[in-house]
């Protein structure tokens, strides 16, 4: 018997998201830069005769059978290697502490922790490419947790390629109640939007500014087009924003589709007396750094 495998997988952000027409799949053609940022789950996969999945502790939302995206995860990778289905299945287990259907992927990092947490445990040996193209066949989001730092990502958003990325950033992360649906939120963007680019543009300012590492540049570049959805949908957001603003008139970000809000700052003292701040306002607050590494092991067998 194997000794379990634990994988600490970050949440993302997308520093700028760029959201084409709707494509044939599904899905909408992206533009985006993503960045890992320090909230983290944590899996944990143990040998097992069936698939299973729990969390260590009670989170409101997430499925515990096998639509976990965390089992699809595990069948994909067993299928990718042509494995007996019958002789290879595990034990998930997953400390969350990613926000849910905060749109900062906590079931994507979940996936990707899955993947390379049970490449470890069966000794798969699966190379990084095929991981992320089994990533890329999960979900939009999974193959950059796997990745971490900063990516532009394109396709899908499933396309990721590392960016130089010389800043080091503090988020105050502002937490929603209720969680927003990713699908909803890109409908109703069909709706505002019918004349969307087939490929929206590729965000080269914030590239460079990204290159260049200095966060006022960064702040002023952010950008995300699903914000006006997400605000129509939820108009609850826009106090929050209001609020944000009027601290930091720049670098406010609705983060994915929503409704986590963040707000970026420079000074880690800075971030702290905000967030003490915005608390003391009634909001459910963290902090969050990035970039940060993606997927990596946390224990050894
Ligand atoms: C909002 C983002 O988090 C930004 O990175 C992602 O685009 C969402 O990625 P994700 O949650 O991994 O999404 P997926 O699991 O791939 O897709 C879930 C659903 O989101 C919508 N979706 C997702 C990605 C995309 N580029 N276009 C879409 O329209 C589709 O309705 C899709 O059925
Ligand atoms: N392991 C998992 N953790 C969280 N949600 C999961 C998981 N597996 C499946 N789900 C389902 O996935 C959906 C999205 O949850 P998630 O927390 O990933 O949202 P999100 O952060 O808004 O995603 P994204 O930012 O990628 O759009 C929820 O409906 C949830 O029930």
């Amino acid at each position: 018997m194997t000794r379990p495998v634990t994988v600490r997988a970050p949440a993302k952000i997308n520093l700028h998201l760029g959201v084409g027409g709707l494509r044939p799949d599904g899905k909408h053609a992206l533009a985006t830069i993503y960045q890992a940022v320090g909230l983290y789950d944590d899996v944990t996969v143990r040998d097992a005769l069936v698939w299973s999945v729990a969390l260590t502790e009670p989170v409101d939302g997430v499925p515990l059978d096998d639509d976990n995206i965390a089992i699809r995860a595990g069948k994909a990778l067993v299928e990718h290697h042509g494995l007996h289905p019958a002789d290879y299945a595990a034990e998930i287990t997953i400390a969350k502490g990613i926000p849910v259907m905060g749109g900062m992927a906590g079931g994507s990092a979940d996936a990707a922790a899955t993947l390379l947490a049970l490449d470890r445990l069966w000794d798969l040996q699966t190379p990084d490419d095929d991981l992320l193209e089994i990533a890329g066949t999960l979900g939009s989001d999974v193959p950059f947790a796997l990745l971490g730092g900063t990516a532009l990502g394109v396709g899908h958003g499933e396309i990721v390629t590392p960016l130089d990325d010389n800043s080091s950033v503090w988020w105050v992360v502002v937490l929603s109640d209720e969680g927003l649906s990713t699908p909803a939120v890109y409908g109703h963007f069909d709706e505002l939007s019918p004349n969307a680019p087939a490929t929206p543009p590729l965000p080269d300012d914030l590239t460079e500014a990204l290159a260049n590492g200095d966060p006022q540049d960064i702040g002023d570049l952010l950008a995300n087009d699903l914000w006006p959805a997400a605000r129509d949908l939820r108009p609850d957001l826009v106090d929050v924003e209001v609020q944000l603003r009027s601290m930091s008139p720049d670098g406010v970000l609705l983060s994915g589709s929503g409704p986590t809000l963040l707000m970026l700052l420079e000074d880690v003292e800075e971030a702290r007396s905000m967030a003490a701040e915005l608390t003391e306002r009634g909001y459910r607050c963290t902090l969050a750094p990035g970039p940060v590494a993606g997927a990596h092991v946390v224990t050894y067998v």
